[in-house]
């Protein structure tokens, strides 16, 4: 396998002129003269596919970084290397070592989503879910955000009543290197009688617990300083230790108000009044869950995008969402979630605060404008396809409504 080194190139479908873009090869297009001559930072970005609807969504996110780039003085080196069932496929290996040292070498990942019928019954060791947590392991990138955010435009897209959904606007931290997912000992096993087991361990050391409690204090003093810490601490152990260290950290920041919920009482209050929430901080496998639960809330899991960040290193970015292997190749998947991964990447990964802003101006912009897909469609918005809707991101991003002047 090899990766593909591609400099600031990308294809799109709609005419390129318009963005400032022109074609260099058949559908490849790079920045015209003078747009591109306003260069003045590049960056190397780690492309992972994935399997399913993956290339269809980074397709469209990989085209909207380009233009913002063009746009906002900012060049990209994408690297596009395999992970998940593609990596298995060609390799035989979920994480190839190329895919590792190529995300390890880069400033950036954009990830699509990995994971398909196909590989289904592998053995872990050889399940596509397996490359992705390795990613994040080698990589570091312990400290996961997951925002929810209820655009207005969608409110009728979320399954709650309006003046519920209306305003939500909470961050999810989710611990990911932690936990259950790596706890050890774990496996299968037979008992005497011939009765199978399997096992696995909720297990987290001080250091693991401080330092997502730091950072998440850390986002909770940018926001409203509300923070709401997520266990089980009236059963596990491990969430005994949890909330004894938030609470000990908490000394630490006075200006931040620290409350605890259990996960079962939290996962009822999201769907009760999801507004009660700011930040929110929780385990690996309780995190999992209740993303899945707050995107929604926001009317689609195609909404909701995250960043995964390390202490040093590379972050990765992606959509919370799966590989959505009952749409894979039709042309339904709902690109939103990975395009604000690409904002989330410009902002957490590169520090480009200017052109994150763009691309959450351009979703804001492209729903305003009626567009959607099936997932978020509602009676009287534009349905289009995963492509199109990427082509109305662009002229979005071109336009430039700011999030302040919209309708
Ligand atoms: N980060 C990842 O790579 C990741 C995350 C979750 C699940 N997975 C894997 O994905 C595969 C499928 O898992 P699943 O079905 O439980 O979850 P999923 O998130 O892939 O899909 C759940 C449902 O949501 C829909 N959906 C998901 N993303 C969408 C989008 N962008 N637009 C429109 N609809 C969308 C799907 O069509 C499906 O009906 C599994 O192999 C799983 O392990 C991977
Ligand atoms: C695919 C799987 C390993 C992954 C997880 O459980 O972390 C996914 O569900 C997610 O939310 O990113
Ligand atoms: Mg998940």
């Amino acid at each position: 396998m090899a990766a593909s080194l591609e400099v600031f190139q990308c294809k799109v479908a709609r005419p390129f002129e318009s963005f400032g873009l022109r074609r260099s090869s058949g559908r490849s297009v790079r920045c015209s003269g003078a747009v591109a001559g306003r260069h003045s930072k590049s960056y190397s970005v780690t492309l992972i596919p994935g399997d399913g609807i993956g290339p269809e969504i980074i397709s469209v996110a990989k085209d909207v970084l380009v233009l913002t780039g063009c746009l906002e003085g900012i060049k990209y080196e994408f690297n596009e290397v395999l992970m998940g069932g593609a990596a298995l496929d060609a390799t035989g290996v979920p994480l190839p070592d190329l895919t590792l040292s190529t995300a390890k070498q880069s400033h950036a990942v954009l990830l699509g989503a990995v994971g398909g019928y196909k590989w289904d019954n592998n053995p872990k060791s050889l399940k596509p879910e397996t490359g992705l947590l390795q990613l994040r392991k080698e990589l570091g990138v312990f400290a996961n955000l997951r925002p929810a955010t209820v655009y207005p435009p969608l409110v009728d897209a979320s399954t709650l009543k309006t003046h519920v959904a209306h305003g939500v606007d909470l961050m999810l931290i989710r611990e990911l290197t932690g936990g259950i997912y790596f706890g050890q000992p774990r496996g299968f096993g037979t008992y005497e009688n011939g009765e199978e087991f399997a096992f696995n361990t909720e297990i987290y050391a001080t250091h693991e617990i401080d330092r997502i409690a730091h950072f998440a204090f850390k986002i909770a003093q940018k926001r409203r300083g509300k923070l709401c810490s997520i266990d089980k601490a009236n059963v596990l152990e491990a969430s005994m230790l949890w909330r004894k260290r938030f609470l000990a950290i908490a000394q630490e920041y006075p200006d931040v108000e620290l409350s605890h919920m259990y996960v079962d009482n939290a996962s009822m209050q999201l769907i009760r009044d999801p507004k009660q929430f700011d930040t929110v901080v929780t385990n690996n496998i309780f995190g999992d869950i209740l993303s899945d639960e707050a995107s929604m809330v926001t009317g689609s899991i195609g909404m909701l995008p995250s960043a995964s960040l390390a202490d040093l290193g590379p972050g990765v970015f992606e959509p919370i969402h799966g590989s959505a292997p009952d749409i894979a190749g039709q042309d339904k998947a709902n690109p939103f979630a990975t395009v604000l991964s690409a904002a989330m990447l410009l902002r957490y990964g590169l520090g480009e605060e200017k052109a994150a802003e763009r691309i959450e101006n351009a979703v804001l912009d492209t729903l305003n404008r009626g567009f959607r897909t099936v997932d978020i469609y509602s009676p009287g918005t534009k349905l289009v396809g995963c492509k199109q809707l990427g082509e109305e991101i662009m002229k979005s991003v071109e336009s430039n409504v700011p999030a302040s002047a919209a309708v």
